[in-house]
């Protein structure tokens, strides 16, 4: 809904829909019965628009898009209503004034703002078009390039950046009364003539430049957005302001967000989206223990093991956190000088471009302690260790911290796919214990994946939850396993991958059809980007790889499983990736890099086929998705299964933040869901029958059958509840 009231001359249309304003039927009527008051009252000279409690407007209320077309007034219908009030409107913008909300200020007469406030046109980000006029009224404002880059990419702004370019009319000192500043500023305009205040009527300044700006950003948004199809549709709009009077501009405009809203991409968009915040309520399956009934411990002190990558990493975010004291230890002098000096570097970048104060780089630079010894850690609240990957060092670590860290202290593993109960039982109080795994480069990386070990308290949990809630990352429980969500599905996508590549397939045909999905890079590239020998490491500690074996053991086997040894031969023959000289499963060529098809991998896959007699084949696109992609699907219902996970969306929050799935297909168990669990089993099962006992991650998931034989095709969000009732009813 919305409040009016009037104050010398001015009427006040306050929007009142708590917590973000977002823009309801309600709120929507609201606006227009207040307008009509306004405009009736021959009192009222000037009308103010603001928002009720932190922020002004974010736009269309999300989860009422499929009714948004069918009531009056749409915002589509809104906008154009406001903008024709014969009284000036005042848009009085403070917190946000995202999508829909900046549409409505775009309508208004005038826009002023504190200085603390975001503007953005985000509907990109949710698989649509500013629909209320956004496409056709900014660029009448600040042109055709600026449009592009706000709309196609959808990135937020400050106000003053929007006063700049001329979005906002007059700023005001963040600590202003938001709501006084604007009455006033509405009784100075007061009688001023309303010609050249309507934005739909005002030309579009760089009209001519066009067709040159919209190459541009197809170009960006082509790299960019890979696979993504509203960032074109936004471009095409908004070249039609350029090219068409306003009104016909707007049919475009509506024509764009009808054929995008309720698209696949859109539906999987806007489930990202709940899903992030969804996230924040965690709970340990089974347990009836949440984040609501569990508080944190508080965390003043925190310390981290280890200057490696890894840590750097940790310390920065913690440092960006605001966490005042920050304790470092390496002791290796070489790597404890290199860590601390690329913090300070980084720090130095962050204060050059703006994104912290020179203040705020000081007080960061004052909160690191380096520390000597395991003695200086007795008071830390939080000790996150971040060394070398290995059971026998952690748990050295984890056995000292057991001896002199306070009994409350959380003591926190950043491990990739190691036990947490066993680094935990080496401490007197392997409650304490938690698994916290980062994803480098950590100040970068927005996941941070917790790991509840068997016996990790609830406030341990807690307090590593908000701990990194305040690192401002996507924070995601999960239970403890070998590789935990994220490494233990992702395996599957590369294993079967290089089983095609036996088959028939080469790398850079694979890689295509993979960035044609949406992958920013496809499986070969990351390979060779992260490094061949991360993989090959992990296969030496289970004695997998090529050299590894005993002659004459067959070649495409291990434990009595398919394997494929081509990843193997390539570190062996000293092709680890980027770092090796631009040699991996292809080859980097230049000062940028240029990916080119290497003869010699081509030449190792076609020697290794002819020594292992198998006949290659053609492999076409369809079979890669599913080869790749199912399998993963497939444990990550196993995943459920087990309670690693609570729900699909935790799973597809990790896949989509950590391993670069394309955000816009919502993670793989939503895509799953957009085909339809009848067809993941089908393939599923085709293959498990093909492959049988040789290929376990083709053995179909418990969960998927008995979802699909009690259910047909149930919707995501009821998959666990249906799964909880099955296995309840077999009890
Ligand atoms: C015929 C014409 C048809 C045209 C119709 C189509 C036009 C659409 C134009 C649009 O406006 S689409 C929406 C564009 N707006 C956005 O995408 C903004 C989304 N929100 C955000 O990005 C963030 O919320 C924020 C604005 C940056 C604020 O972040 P903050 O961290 O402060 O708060 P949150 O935790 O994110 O949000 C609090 C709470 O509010 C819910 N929420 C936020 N935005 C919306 C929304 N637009 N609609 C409905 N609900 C929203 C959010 O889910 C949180 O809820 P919770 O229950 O507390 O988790």
């Amino acid at each position: 809904m919305a409040n009016y009231s009037v104050r010398n001359q001015v009427a006040i249309i306050s929007l009142c829909s708590p917590p973000v304003n977002a823009l309801s039927s309600d709120v929507r009527r609201g606006i227009l019965d207040s307008l009509k008051k306004a405009e009736q009252d021959v009192k009222v000279a000037a009308i103010v628009i603001c928002g009720e409690g932190r922020t002004f407007c974010v736009g269309a209320d999300i989860t009422e898009f499929k009714s948004e077309f069918k009531t009056f007034p749409n915002l589509f219908e809104l906008v154009d209503i406001l903008e024709s009030s014969p009284k000036p409107i005042v848009a009085a913008i403070h917190g946000h004034a995202f999508g829909g909300g900046l549409e409505v200020a775009l309508a208004c007469h005038y826009r002023v703002a504190l200085s603390s406030a975001k503007l953005a046109l985000p509907e990109v980000k949710l698989g649509i078009l500013p629909g209320a006029g956004g496409t056709q009224r900014l660029p009448r404002l600040i042109g055709i390039d600026s449009s592009m880059q706000w709309i196609a990419f959808g990135d937020e702004y400050s106000a003053q950046i929007a006063a700049n370019i001329g979005i906002i009319d007059r700023i005001f000192p963040s600590n202003a009364d938001i709501l006084e500043s604007a009455v006033q500023y509405a009784q100075s305009i007061i009688g001023k003539s309303l010609i050249n205040r309507r934005v739909s009527k005002l030309p579009v300044k760089d009209a001519s430049k066009v067709s040159h700006i919209m190459e541009k950003y197809k170009q960006i948004v082509g790299k960019k957005s890979r696979g993504a199809i509203a960032p074109m549709v936004c471009l095409e709009a908004i070249k039609h302001a350029a090219l068409l009077p306003y009104v016909e501009g707007m049919k475009k405009e509506r024509m764009g967000i009808e054929a995008l809203m309720g698209s696949d991409q859109s539906k999987s968009l806007i489930y990202m989206f709940f899903a992030e915040r969804q996230v924040r309520n965690w709970t340990i399956p089974g347990t009836g223990i949440n984040s609501k009934n569990t508080k944190p411990i508080k965390v003043e002190k925190v310390a981290v093991i280890g200057l490696g990558t890894m840590g750097r990493g940790i310390v920065l975010s913690l440092l960006k956190a605001g966490i005042k004291h920050v304790s470092v230890m390496e002791l290796n002098k070489t790597a404890r000088e290199n860590g601390l000096l690329f913090i300070k570097n980084i720090l130095e970048g962050y204060a050059a471009r703006g994104t912290i104060s020179e203040t705020q780089k000081r007080s960061m630079v004052d909160a690191l302690k380096p520390v000597s010894n395991f003695e200086m850690l007795k008071d830390t609240d939080l000790v996150i260790e971040a060394v070398f990957e290995s059971m026998s060092i952690k748990k050295d670590i984890f056995a000292k911290l057991g001896q002199v860290c306070k009994p409350s202290a959380v003591l926190a593993t950043n491990t990739s796919a190691l036990d947490v109960d066993e680094i935990a039982m080496v401490t007197p109080k392997p409650k304490q214990v938690v698994g916290m795994h980062f994803f480098a480069p950590a100040h970068v990386m927005k996941l941070l994946e917790n790991v509840r070990g068997s016996k990790s308290s609830p406030q341990v949990i807690a307090t590593a939850m908000n701990m990194g809630q305040r690192m401002g990352k996507v924070t995601v429980l999960v239970g403890n396993c070998h590789g935990f969500v994220g490494n233990r599905m992702f395996r599957h996508y590369t294993v079967e991958t290089d089983f095609m590549l036996e088959e028939g397939a080469y790398p850079e045909q694979v890689d295509t059809v993979l960035k044609k999905f949406g992958f920013a890079m496809g499986r070969y590239q990351v390979g060779d980007l992260s490094g061949n020998d991360i993989g090959y490491r992990m296969r030496t500690k289970f004695e997998m790889t090529n050299k590894q074996q005993p002659p004459g053991a067959p070649e495409r086997e291990r434990h009595g499983v398919r394997y494929c040894p081509l990843a193997d031969f390539l570190v062996e023959s000293g092709r680890l990736g980027y770092k090796s000289d631009g040699k991996g499963w292809f080859r980097y060529l230049g000062k940028n890099r240029e990916l080119t098809v290497d003869n010699e991998v081509t030449s190792m896959i076609d020697s290794y086929r002819r020594r292992n007699k198998i006949v290659p084949r053609k492999i076409n696109g369809e079979e890669i998705i599913e080869r790749a992609l199912y399998p993963l699907i497939n444990e990550g219902f196993k995943i459920l299964e087990e309670g690693i996970a609570s729900n699909p969306m935790e799973i597809d929050l990790i896949l989509v933040h950590g391993y670069a799935w394309p955000r816009h297909t919502g993670g793989p168990m939503f895509y799953a869901h957009l085909i339809g669990l009848p067809k993941i089993l089908r393939v599923i099962e085709r293959h498990w029958n093909n492959a049988g006992l040789r290929e376990p991650h083709w053995e179909p998931s418990k969960m998927l059958v008995r979802l699909v034989k009690n259910h047909g095709n149930p919707d995501i969000m009821s998959w666990t509840t249906l799964e909880r009732e099955t296995v309840r009813s077999a009890l």
